[in-house]
């Protein structure tokens, strides 16, 4: 659980700074913001270039006008000469006269323009200016680069620099200028001469020591790493001819550390790039797929066949072709260095660690902007009568119970003024926390809440509703440095503390957090601010959310991240899930994929999704064997007690479940309730949720359910809370984000190119429709691998689907099917919910007869 980062509190009165106004109910949508005077141009034209279809055009009508000016260069080149009068002429006389004359086949447009890149200045170098023009109207189409655009550019700009250059030398010694002046251009030509006159011979070692010094920084030679074929290097994996299908195995290469590798072993120096899933967000269930593997159409796929690194057809003849490689990875190229595709760090060095935010790289984080600044709005403020008036009443109320206390001190918060009262040397703590009702019937104040000891403080606290409380701003909060610059992996902005400080804590390490309070108390806002705290620092590809909402209205409006945050079944139409049914299927699915998740880190050695996703950025997992890169996943349900009450244990048991096992693969729990009774926070559900956090409540026994202890009902509404987590309990002023904020985020994120669908989570077939119906299973109609898929359930010992879909490559219906075919034949037991099915054979010598006798030998 994380700690506020801030300074220590310090127990002295805080001086107001201005006047507070009165609390003002939540605001509506057209008064609350706040509008700016003039129209914003950068905003217009930000919104304009995320609009899809502003850059669809754009990009269209720039790869036209490259096509235009690489027409306008090749027929300048053969035409040129004859149209040099046409150009000099066009700048004198109207167009209409000249045009007819013009040779070039972008008529006088064209030819002045060819004139000015190809004659003036680079010569057949200017062919490099449509190529840019081009590749940059393709990235606007299509929002993804054919060729790494900036080291493309600087590369073609320097070619065309040079070659001017070069051309230049080669027509200026050969005398040619009358005749060939048009392929070097005048920029290549007169800066030969004036070179020329300078250093006479010395041109030619100039030009070519200009190529030297691009090629030296071009390619940054630090990176190359020339063979060394006397060094140890990392051993290949071992490779099996007699099964083509085998992959190799990372441990093989961490083991055997020692083995040398000799002239005499041939390198494996196909150059093809292995893609690792690129697009992993396509399917979420990320089945590697077969066909890859299945279909080699060249050495490159049987390198990938043979070693189970995926070669991508489209970006090998991409790369392959080209020494330019990916600048955004950070790849770099090598002319003398053929890296062996089977070596991981070979892979980082050719491609660059990898990036799973690359589908997106233009996505944009939500600015803040979008959030309403409150700032002039409302300020916590207790004047000095109050506060002097507040600790003459407890000093007051505590003597008249023969209580005496040595100090009294204030700091005040957002919501509450917390007066810390060392008392008189012999007074019993128990004693003063006895008084908790009267103190508050003296100070003729709700929701006092006395702290007798405050942790680690020896001193007593009590609590005192400020009369005018501070709004905290969502954008106050998001817009802090200890929320912008933490480094937590899930970091949400709870709220202000008492001694205002903004605490920030961390899902990820909570690891799921039980959410209650009685209706109209800020539950709503509380899990808005929170999934507004996630969208602001985390890209989609790094996080996903499953929506859970029974009211059906609290979280429509995240709707809208469809494509790029929200995760779904597959076949649900809506990414927000409201019926009780596809609520247990989701809670299932989600199982599933920790299952998944647990086996993937298994095979890669991991103790967590974050050592997971590490090593697979590294390019060190093989998504071959099914491994991705893998997000975080929240899952948000918006009132439990829907649920509970419709479908009991069907929910309870895999939320238990989940809350017990999802810390360590990355799947967080945040569940919310307006009863926080005990038949809805069961005691299971509460064992597996240690953190906890408590809007007010009606009862004490309604806070005890959720805290196990009192307070939460003494709590002023509004976003003020209580915080349990590692045995402590913070109160916090939950900051406030408006509906109409949320929409706007909503659309922002929204607005901007996503992926094609939903993150797709595992597929589960409920009891209807997955008990496989013996009846309906046709035995004499077995799948073609039922057989192997009987051999790997009985050597596993493991009736799994995901077992069956890995190892033998098979799509999640085929295998389900499969799975069905073998409860029919007995093979393996019924359905049991998310766990695997029992194996009810043996051995493989009882499955081999069963097979005989179901062949009917
Ligand atoms: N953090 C906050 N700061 C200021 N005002 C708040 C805050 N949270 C809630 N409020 C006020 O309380 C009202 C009710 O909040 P909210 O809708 O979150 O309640 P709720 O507990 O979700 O209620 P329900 O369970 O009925 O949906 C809001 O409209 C707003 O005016």
């Amino acid at each position: 659980m994380a700690q506020p980062t801030t300074p220590p509190r310090q127990n002295t009165i805080r001086r107001p700074v201005e006047r507070n106004e009165p609390r003002a109910p939540r605001p509506k949508p057209s008064a609350s913001r706040t509008k700016a005077p003039s129209f914003n141009w950068g905003a217009a034209l930000d919104r304009w270039f995320t609009d899809q279809r502003s850059t669809l055009t754009l990009g269209v009508l720039t790869m036209a006008v490259a096509i235009g000016l690489l027409f306008a260069f090749v027929s300048y080149l053969f035409n040129g000469t004859a149209d040099q009068s046409v150009v000099g002429a066009a700048l004198s006389e109207p167009l209409t006269e000249t045009a007819h004359e013009t040779r070039n086949w972008a008529g006088v447009v064209g030819a002045y323009i060819a004139h000015v890149f190809v004659f003036r200045w680079f010569g057949i170098g200017a062919l490099a200016f449509p190529i840019i023009v081009f590749l940059a109207g393709y990235k606007l189409t299509f929002r993804r680069e054919l060729l790494p655009l900036s080291r493309t550019t600087t590369l073609l700009l320097f070619m065309a620099f040079w070659t001017s250059l070069m051309l230049g030398y080669i027509v200026l010694v050969s005398n040619s200028a009358q005749t060939a002046s048009v392929w070097c251009g005048g920029l290549g030509y007169e800066t030969n001469v004036a070179l020329y006159g300078l250093i006479g011979w010395g041109n030619l070692a100039f030009i070519a020591f200009l190529l030297f010094v691009f090629v030296v920084y071009f390619v940054d030679i630090r990176t190359i790493q020339l063979p060394n074929l006397s060094l140890p290097s990392r051993p290949r994996p071992v490779r099996s001819s007699a099964n083509p299908l085998q992959t190799y195995d990372e441990s093989e290469y961490e083991d055997d550390e020692e083995e040398e590798f000799t002239a005499d072993e041939p390198r494996n120096n196909v150059r093809a790039t292995p893609t690792y899933q690129d697009t992993p967000y396509t399917n979420g269930t990320s089945t590697p797929d077969a066909n890859v593997a299945e279909q080699p159409a060249s050495m490159a796929e049987n390198v990938a066949k043979t070693t189970g690194v995926t070669f991508s057809i489209k970006n090998r003849d991409a790369v392959a072709d080209d020494p330019v490689v990916d600048e955004e990875q950070g790849a770099t190229p090598s002319p003398t260095f053929e890296p062996d595709p089977f070596e991981d760090d070979d892979l980082v060095a050719l491609h660059g660690l990898y990036d799973p935010t690359s589908e997106l790289s233009q996505y944009q984080y939500p600015t803040n902007e979008l959030l309403t600044d409150y700032q002039n709005s409302r300020k916590a403020q207790v004047s000095d009568d109050e506060l002097t008036a507040n600790k003459e009443r407890i000093e007051n109320t505590l003597r008249n119970f023969g209580i005496e206390i040595d100090s009294i001190q204030a700091s005040i918060g957002p919501t509450v003024t917390l007066y810390e009262i060392v008392p008189a040397k012999g007074v019993r703590i128990s004693k003063i926390k006895s008084l908790e009702d009267d103190i508050a019937l003296s100070l003729s104040a709700l929701g006092i809440r006395i702290i007798a000891p405050m942790p680690g403080m020896g001193t007593i606290g009590i609590e005192v509703p400020n009369k005018n409380r501070e709004m905290v701003s969502m954008r106050s909060v998001i817009t802090s440095d200890i929320f912008s610059n933490s480094k937590f992996d899930l970091p949400i902005v709870l709220g202000k503390t008492i001694s205002n400080e903004i605490y920030v804590a961390d899902l990820a390490k909570m690891p799921h957090l039980l959410m209650a309070g009685a209706t109209g108390q800020g539950k709503s806002v509380g899990l808005n601010v929170l999934l507004t705290s996630l969208i602001y620092r985390k890209h989609p590809s790094q996080l996903k959310l499953v929506l859970v909402d029974p009211k059906k209205v609290e979280l429509t409006l995240f709707n809208k991240l469809e494509r790029h945050f929200l995760a779904k079944l597959p076949d649900s139409e809506e990414p927000i899930i409201t019926d009780t049914k596809k609520v247990v299927n989701t809670l299932n699915s989600l199982c599933i994929e920790m299952d998944r998740r647990y086996d993937l880190l298994k095979d890669a050695g991991c103790r967590n999704l974050k050592e997971y996703n590490a090593k697979f950025v590294k390019r060190r997992l093989n998504p071959e064997k099914g491994h991705r890169f893998l997000p975080y996943i929240v899952l948000i349900v918006d009132e439990l007690a829907d649920l509970m009450m419709t479908a009991g244990k069907e929910v309870e048991q895999p939320i238990a479940r989940l809350a017990q096992l999802a810390r360590a693969i990355g799947i967080h729990l945040v569940v919310a309730t307006q009863r926080p009774s005990v038949n809805v926070i069961t005691g299971l559900i509460k064992a597996n949720f240690p953190a906890r956090l408590s809007f007010k409540v009606t009862s004490k026994i309604d806070s005890r359910t959720i805290l196990d202890t009192g307070g939460a009902e003494q709590l002023v509404g509004m976003g003020d809370m209580l915080l349990s987590s590692n045995s402590e309990i913070i109160r916090l002023q939950c900051p406030f984000v408006d509906t109409n904020e949320i929409e706007e985020i909503c659309e922002y994120v929204g607005n901007q190119r996503g992926y094609d669908e939903a993150y797709a989570l595992p597929e589960f077939v409920g009891d209807d429709g997955g008990q496989s119906d013996d009846k309906d299973v046709d035995l004499g109609n077995r799948d073609p691998m039922f057989d192997e898929a009987a051999r790997l359930i009985v050597i596993h010992q493991q009736g799994s689907t995901s077992l069956i879909q890995r190892k033998l490559k098979l799509g999640y219906n085929r295998a389900g099917r499969l799975v069905d075919q073998l409860e029919a034949a007995k093979i393996v037991g019924p359905f049991e919910g998310s766990k695997a099915r029992d194996v009810l054979v043996q051995d493989l010598q009882m499955l081999e007869e069963l097979l005989k006798r179901l062949k009917g030998e």
